[in-house]
């Protein structure tokens, strides 16, 4: 029996992919063998020795110690993508606020009193305060190309407004997937120069703490916006309110609220509300349920950010063993040699890297004795063995 921790709320349409004669999941389980979360912040959790993997079902991992989970040998595993649209259509929403100065205009109707006539009047009368612009034409700079930004740049295509995107990582897939009128910027300095919206994609991490920050600001057109669905932390919140009450600035979007931006009339904020839909938390949740599954059952990781990616069929009549071990010389040599000294014969064998990490999963004819596990677990470097039967 798989025992799985849950630390957020997860979809059931997720935990339904563990099967229950199989695995026993919930939030009190002891020495669970994998860790199921979203947003729960884990830096500060004494993660049990029992624990083979983490899932995080959603995007971001600056929640999830990364480095000591690769010390320990734990592959954690997210979602790409699996959000993506979700947090595109806030984002759209967004600049769609901010543009017509809607969540203003609503407050000024819902605080009007009197009668249908007399709303009527004051209605023709205030909407003068409220009017607002439109967005083709208008330029919106994409600060990051992975999942949302591709998205959101091609939907702002679409609604006729000049993009200009900025991603010195890019991958093929999304470069293939973006709209051909995007443009390129080579640095977010020339990206934000060009731009009346920004909106920024990034994972929070120590190159893109503060990216936006007051000099960047200062380069946005007058009269722009700034949209962070990222993570806090990215923007200068200081800096984008000093600009909207200079009167540079006209509006700060953001999903995490706080003291100084919750109640400054020109800053709409959202309650991290970006991937909280009913179709990304079933399909964030179905992704990271399948990934873990496949790395207890066969070892496989598919999307892991700190593990290479490995997909090796189980070979028939086998036993599997994984090895996580240091990226150091000879350890292919010494796991295989320790195989070989027991008598078992290797049907299948794959090794991948991934920085100071790497994993080996090896199918042996037959069964591997206990003991000969412990020899691999022995050898220095190596950080965890497992056999699957
Ligand atoms: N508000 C929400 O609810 C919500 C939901 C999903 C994701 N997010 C946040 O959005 C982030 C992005 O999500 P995603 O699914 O698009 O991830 P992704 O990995 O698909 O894309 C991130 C992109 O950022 C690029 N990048 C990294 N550093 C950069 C830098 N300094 N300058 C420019 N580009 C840079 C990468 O090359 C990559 O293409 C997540 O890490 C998470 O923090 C928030
Ligand atoms: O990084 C993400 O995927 C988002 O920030 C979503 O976080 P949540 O799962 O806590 O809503």
């Amino acid at each position: 029996m798989y025992k799985i921790q849950t630390l957020n709320n997860i979809s059931a349409k997720g935990l339904d992919r563990l099967p229950r004669d199989s695995y026993e999941t919930g939030t009190e389980i002891s020495a669970p063998d994998a860790i199921l979360l979203r947003s729960y912040k884990m830096h500060d959790m004494q993660v049990p020795d029992s624990v083979l993997a983490v899932g995080r079902a959603g995007a971001g991992v600056n929640n999830i110690p990364v480095d000591a989970m690769s010390d320990q040998g734990i592959p954690v595993f997210n979602t790409p993508g699996a959000n993506a649209n979700a947090v595109k259509e806030l984002v759209l929403a967004g600049m769609f606020l901010a543009a017509r100065n809607i969540c203003q205009a609503w407050d000024y109707t819902r605080n009007l009193d009197g009668d249908d006539a007399s709303l009527s009047k004051e209605v023709e009368a205030g909407k003068k305060h409220y009017r607002g612009f439109e967005l083709p034409g208008r330029t919106l700079g994409v600060i990051g190309l992975g999942a949302i930004g591709v998205k959101v740049a091609n939907a702002a295509r679409a609604l006729g407004m000049n993009v200009v995107g900025f991603d010195p990582g890019i991958t093929v897939s999304s470069a293939w997937a973006l709209e051909a009128g995007v443009r390129q910027a080579h640095s977010v300095d020339e990206l934000v120069g060009r731009s009346d919206f920004i909106t920024i994609h990034v994972p929070y991490n120590e190159h893109t703490a503060n990216l936006i920050n007051a000099d960047r600001v200062a380069m946005l057109h007058k009269g722009g916006a700034v949209l962070n669905f990222s993570r806090a932390g990215i923007v200068d919140d200081q800096a984008v309110v000093d600009a909207i009450d200079s009167g540079h600035l006209t509006a700060y979007i953001n999903d995490f609220p706080t003291n100084l931006t919750k109640n400054h009339p020109k800053c709409i904020t959202l309650p991290h509300l970006g991937a909280s839909t009913t179709e990304a938390e079933d399909n964030c949740a179905i992704m990271v349920a399948d990934q873990v599954r496949d790395y207890l059952e066969n070892g496989n990781i598919h999307n892991s950010v700190n593990f290479p990616e490995v997909n090796m069929p189980r070979a028939e009549n086998c036993e599997r063993m994984t090895v996580v071990n240091a990226n150091v010389p000879n350890m292919l040599g010494q796991i295989s040699t320790t195989l070989a000294d027991a008598g078992l014969n290797i049907d299948d064998m794959y090794n991948k890297s991934r920085g100071d990490l790497a994993y080996t999963v090896v199918d042996v004819a037959g069964s591997i004795p206990r003991e000969v596990a412990e020899v691999v677990r022995g050898i220095k470097g190596v950080l965890k063995v497992r056999v699957l039967d």
